[in-house]
């Protein structure tokens, strides 16, 4: 039986759910939480409850989650569900005018350099200039204000993720 919307996270065996999670955070313990609290009145109710799951993140799950995405710019590869939604996620990178592709590629390095981690921002809906202008920015912040932003663009991609999987 093929589950649509809501039903995939609240009537899916608990696996399955936890998979579905997965592929919109690679955070374990968040994804079983959220599996733990099924079942959700409705998306809004279940997507509030994902939000706050992935306050508390630390930063080795923010770490391995961050590990999981593909640079802005370089199409990802790979079969799997969290492939697919960076591909959508950054569609509006695909093939921008080289200049502005070439920036990318060395502001993404820049940042790597300084930070130690790729350069994470929430792409849906974003222009392949408004995310250039988001990465030459933040090459100008300190280590640990871009760990908080990455964080939070980590956490903004979740929900936007589980959004798209539940609609
Ligand atoms: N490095 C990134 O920011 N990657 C991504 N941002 C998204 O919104 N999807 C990605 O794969």
């Amino acid at each position: 039986m093929t589950l649509t919307g809501l039903a995939r996270l609240n009537e899916a065996d608990a696996r399955e759910a936890r998979a579905l999670l997965l592929t919109c955070a690679a955070v374990p313990r968040w994804a079983e939480e959220i599996v733990q609290r099924r079942p959700y009145a409705d998306v809004e109710t279940a997507l509030v409850a994902a939000r706050a799951a992935a306050e508390p993140w630390s930063e080795e799950e923010v770490d391995a989650a961050l590990a999981r995405h593909p640079r802005i710019g370089e199409r990802p590869q790979g079969a799997d569900a969290d492939a697919a939604h960076s591909r959508r996620e950054q569609a509006a990178v695909d093939g921008t005018d080289p200049e502005v592709a070439r920036r990318l590629r060395e502001g993404n390095a820049a940042y790597e350099a300084r930070f130690g981690h790729v350069f994470l921002v929430r792409a849906a809906g974003r222009s392949a200039a408004e995310i250039l202008a988001a990465l030459e920015e933040r090459l100008t912040h300190d280590p640990a204000t871009e760990r908080r932003i990455a964080a939070e663009q980590l956490r903004e991609i979740a929900v936007l993720r589980l959004e798209k999987e539940l609609a």
